[in-house]
């Protein structure tokens, strides 16, 4: 196995097409920039599908689950065999990201890169486990070489699995009690923030819990240094973040855009920005969580959310929530009469 696939040139965006599709929006019934965002989501869409007009029909989404060492130290409100129960919980359909996915008629597929139970074999559940969980980061590297390399392999074959299965937007979603704290810890490492503007209560933590979590992280900090993104991700990565930031540059390299959920889910695309900057084109971004920390990664990635609604749950949620407005914007887009077409004076 080798990591040099990170590194393969990401496709650009088709400007003929969204010239093309700004051309169409022009002469769209309505008057002209009156659907606001979604015009622009519409011609950059345009853009990635090489297509006038991009359609959103086949949506895959990918919960990639694993377990933390840093738990132990007590940073969450749940306790570590949640991830493991949510896996099944996943798999039963019982999850609210197993109602969305039903609900918008998307696949769901759950990768488990590392629970600290092995689990039985789960419809719908891949087993890719990297290990019983990260090791604790604050005493010492959250992942191996191996594993990191590992981690990142099952989000790139979990991308060509969708990419197979003929995806037209990839959603990556995660659930690991505990990744909030690595997430923060990443972020901090990655953005050279004060410990505590990236550090929140994730699942519920008091005001008391997030201290102590803020003083984790920056003992993780002061152990760990980390001169790349990837040797970030080894340090205070968790196997679900790394699969997640190696799915991103994966999708796109196969000219497929993805909708970026929560914190932990942008904290992931930003460690993938990192490693290359043409990802950006690739991405968008469903909502601004009510992790606080998640406003700082979002700006770090340049990105305007679609959505802000006080969620905080990850699954990749948000990013389900917002894919019919997505969907609206390209249905609109190529089903909206002209004015030609409908007799309608023109400006
Ligand atoms: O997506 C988000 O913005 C988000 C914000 C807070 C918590 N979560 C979810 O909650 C879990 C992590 O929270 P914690 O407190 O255990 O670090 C994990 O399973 C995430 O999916 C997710
Ligand atoms: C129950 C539960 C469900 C979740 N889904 C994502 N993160 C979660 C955390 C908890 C605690």
């Amino acid at each position: 196995m080798s990591i040099d696939w990170l590194a393969d040139p990401i496709p650009a965006s088709d400007r003929d097409a969204r010239l093309a599709a700004l051309q169409r929006q022009m002469q769209l019934t309505k008057p002209a920039g009156a659907l606001g965002r979604l015009e622009a989501l519409a011609v950059r869409l345009a853009g990635l599908q090489r297509c006038v007009c991009p359609q959103l029909e086949r949506v895959r989404i990918v919960v990639f689950a694993a377990d933390h060492g840093v738990a132990a130290a007590g940073v969450s409100a749940y306790p570590q065999a949640v991830t493991a129960e949510m896996v099944r919980n996943f798999a039963r359909g019982g999850a609210a990201i197993s109602v969305l996915a039903r609900t918008l008629g998307a696949e769901l597929e759950v990768v488990n890169v590392g629970t600290v139970a092995a689990l039985e074999p789960l419809a719908g559940v891949i087993d890719a486990r990297v290990g019983p969980g990260t090791a604790n980061f604050v005493r010492a590297p959250a992942m191996s070489d191996e594993q990191l390399e590992q981690a990142l392999a099952a989000g790139r074959t979990a991308a060509e699995r969708a990419m197979l299965a003929g995806a037209q937007l990839f959603i990556g979603g995660e659930m690991g009690i505990g990744n909030t704290t690595a997430a923060a810890a990443l972020a901090a490492a990655l953005l050279g923030l004060p410990t505590a503007e990236l550090v929140g209560p994730g699942t519920g933590l008091d005001a008391a819990g997030v201290a102590a979590k803020i003083r984790i992280v920056d003992a993780a900090l002061a152990r760990a240094q980390a001169a790349t993104p990837l040797a970030a991700l080894r340090e205070l990565g968790g196997f679900e973040i790394a699969a997640l930031a190696a799915a991103y540059l994966a999708a796109a390299q196969r000219g497929v855009p993805s909708l970026v959920d929560g914190f932990i889910t942008s904290v992931a695309a930003l460690v993938a920005l990192r490693m290359q900057p043409e990802l950006a084109d690739w991405l968008l971004f469903a909502h601004r969580s009510a992790e606080p920390g998640h406003r700082h990664v979002l700006a770090a990635c340049a990105a305007e959310p679609l959505l802000e609604l006080g969620l905080r749950l990850g699954e990749g949620s948000g990013a389900a929530l917002a894919l019919p407005l997505l969907r609206s914007a390209c249905t609109l887009h190529g089903e909206m009469a002209t004015f030609a077409e409908a007799g309608v004076s023109q400006a």
